[in-house]
C-alpha cells in the first residue's frame, strides 16, 4: 500500500498587533490579528525531518511585528507585502497567504478608544512569485430589520410546522468575503464601499426570504465596488420568535419576541460578475 504527503501549509496563527500612530495629540490606533500560511517544497521536512527548507514560524512572527515598523495605511497593502516577502526571499516556497483580522475601536478622545462592538474587518492576501491576488471581508456585522420581511410559499410536509409568515423580523451577522479582480484599489475606500452596499441592501430589499436578501447584498456590492469580482456569504438567520402570551390573557400584537440562539438557519451563497478574472490561489491556498 503506497502512501504519500499530502497537501501541506505551515505559519504563525493568530500574532496580535498594536499599532499606535502619534501624530501630536491625536493618536492613531490599529488592532490586529495576522496569521501566515506558508506551502511550497516541503517534503524534506515531513518526510526526513531536513528543516533546511523551514523558515521557523518564529521568524514569521518576527517578521510581522518588523514590518509594522514601517506603518501601513491599510491590512490589504501590509499582507500583500509580507505574503510576497516570504516568496521572494525564500526558495523553497512558492505560495504565501497573510490572513488579518482589524478590531475596530471608536475614537473618545485624542488618545482614548472604546472597543467598537463585535464587527471585524479581514483580508486574505496571498502571492505567488508571479500573482497575487486579495480578499477583504467582515463578519460579525450583525443587522435586523424589524418589518419588511416575509417567508412564504414553502413546501410543507408531514414534518412542517412552521407556519407562513407575512411580517417577520429579519436578523442576520454578517459573513462576507469578496475577492478583488486587481490589486490597483483603493483599499480602504472600497472597504467603506463594499459595507455600505452590504447595509444599503439590507435596509433596501423587501425580503421573501434570505436567500434573496443575500442575493440582493451581493448584487449591490458588485454594483458599488467595480474592482470586485465576486461576493461570498454566510448569513445565519438568527430567528426572532413570537412569545405566546395567550396562557396570561394577554395579546401579542408582533410586540413581544424570544431571540433564539440556537439552532438557526444559515443562508450561504455567492454572488459572481460575468466574465471576471478567475480566482487562482485567492480563496485557498491550496496544493500544488
Ligand atoms: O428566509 C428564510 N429562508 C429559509 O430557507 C427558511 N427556512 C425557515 O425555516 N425559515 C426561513 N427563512
Amino acid at each position: 500500500m503506497a502512501i504519500h504527503l499530502g497537501p501541506n501549509r505551515y505559519g504563525k496563527a493568530e500574532c496580535r498587533l498594536v499599532t499606535v500612530v502619534r501624530d501630536g495629540e491625536r493618536h492613531e490606533l490599529t488592532d490586529l490579528n495576522v496569521s501566515t500560511r506558508l506551502a511550497g517544497r516541503l517534503d524534506a521536512t515531513h518526510l526526513t525531518g531536513d528543516n533546511a527548507d523551514v523558515l521557523p514560524t518564529d521568524t514569521q512572527k518576527n517578521t510581522v511585528y518588523a514590518f509594522a515598523r514601517d506603518g501601513f495605511a491599510s491590512i490589504e497593502e501590509f499582507g500583500l507585502r509580507l505574503a510576497r516577502h516570504f516568496v521572494a526571499t525564500q526558495d523553497a516556497i512558492e505560495r504565501a497567504q497573510v490572513h488579518i483580522e482589524s478590531y475596530g475601536w471608536r475614537r473618545l478622545g485624542g488618545h482614548s478608544f472604546a472597543r467598537a462592538g463585535d464587527e471585524v474587518r479581514t483580508a486574505t492576501l496571498t502571492a505567488t512569485a508571479e500573482h497575487a491576488w486579495a480578499v477583504g471581508g467582515l463578519h460579525g456585522l450583525t443587522l435586523l430589520n424589524t418589518t419588511g420581511s416575509q417567508f412564504k410559499g414553502f413546501p410543507r410536509d408531514r414534518y412542517t410546522t412552521l407556519p407562513e409568515a407575512d411580517d417577520r423580523i429579519l436578523a442576520t451577522a454578517v459573513d462576507a468575503r469578496w475577492r478583488f479582480a486587481t490589486l490597483d484599489v483603493d483599499w480602504n475606500a472600497a472597504f467603506a464601499a463594499v459595507r455600505d452596499g452590504l447595509v444599503g441592501a439590507f435596509v433596501d430589499t423587501y425580503s421573501s426570504s434570505l436567500q434573496q436578501t443575500l442575493y440582493a447584498m451581493g448584487e449591490r456590492v458588485l454594483n458599488t465596488a467595480p474592482e470586485v469580482a465576486e461576493v461570498r456569504l454566510a448569513l445565519p438567520n438568527r430567528h426572532h420568535f413570537l412569545v405566546d402570551l395567550s396562557p396570561f390573557g394577554l395579546d401579542n400584537p408582533d410586540a413581544v419576541y424570544f431571540a433564539a440562539d440556537r439552532p438557526y438557519g444559515l443562508i450561504e451563497g455567492s454572488v459572481r460578475r460575468d466574465g471576471a478574472a478567475e480566482p487562482g490561489l485567492a480563496w485557498d491556498l491550496g496544493a500544488a
